[in-house]
């Protein structure tokens, strides 16, 4: 069934609605998971290692001693529960984007996803990311996909540091302000209910990802729109 939506931004969750969950939590988590230890031994001096390694002790309430093996643990577990800490998140994407660069990954969207992305920009749609996966992470994804370097694709993106949690609203606020967008010229597309939910709450539009075979595809997504691929999006662009 298609959904019409009006909108000039089109911003855009990962995990469950560009690419399967499985991208993320088989081919990047199992990825990171061996790496973790290394990279932090490896690199004792960065400022953001050692920053995001103070942040995991300080949320697990380790000691301020304590060391990697720890530490790694602590990251494992939130990796096992899918815990998207932002720590966490940081430390993954310096390692998948080294693994990007060496041509170790590769991104798979779903085959909806980047012709939709390529129509709505050709209409003159704004596209931008917001996922807890970091910045970081999330360009150096976007440039090594089956489908070739997709980054000119997007124009700006979000995540838990520079816009916040995704289930709260003031985060959709700060991303808005960013975009220098009305609200409502806005729309964000999800997996996650309590995505939207905080989406709709700053008053932006919203449509739910409902893929076959994905964890949300029997959520219950209340007043959201929802589609299962993106070719049921009928997107007419405000100019
Ligand atoms: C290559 S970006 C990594 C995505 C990621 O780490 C993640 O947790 C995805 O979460 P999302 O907010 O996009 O559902
Ligand atoms: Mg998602």
């Amino acid at each position: 069934m298609s959904v019409p939506v009006t909108a000039r931004w089109v911003v855009l969750d990962i995990e469950g609605t560009m690419t399967a969950t499985s991208q993320v939590h088989v081919v990047l988590y199992d990825y990171a998971r061996p790496r973790l230890g290394p990279w932090i031994d490896e690199h004792p001096d960065d400022p953001v290692v050692r920053e995001a390694v103070a942040q995991v002790k300080a949320e697990a309430g380790l000691d301020a001693a304590a060391g990697t093996a720890e530490v790694v643990s602590v990251l494992h577990s939130w990796m096992d529960a899918d815990r998207k800490a932002t720590p966490l998140k940081t430390l993954q994407g310096l390692i998948w984007s080294e693994g990007y660069a060496r041509g170790e990954l590769t991104t798979e969207c779903f085959p909806d996803v980047v012709p939709a992305l390529r129509r709505w920009r050709e209409r003159g749609a704004q596209l931008a990311v917001f996922s807890s996966g970091s910045v970081a992470a999330q360009v150096a994804s976007f440039s090594h996909t089956t489908e070739g370097d997709l980054r000119e694709l997007f124009s700006g993106h979000f995540d838990t540091v520079n816009a916040g949690p995704k289930k709260e609203r003031p985060s959709y606020e700060a991303i808005t302000e960013h975009l220098e967008a009305e609200p409502g010229a806005v729309v964000f597309l999800s997996d996650v209910p309590a995505e939207l939910d905080a989406a709709a709450a700053a008053g932006w539009r919203t449509v739910g990802l409902a893929r076959p075979g994905e964890p949300h595809a029997e959520a219950d997504f209340g007043a959201h729109p929802v589609v299962s691929r993106f070719d049921e999006v009928e997107l007419e662009v405000i100019a």
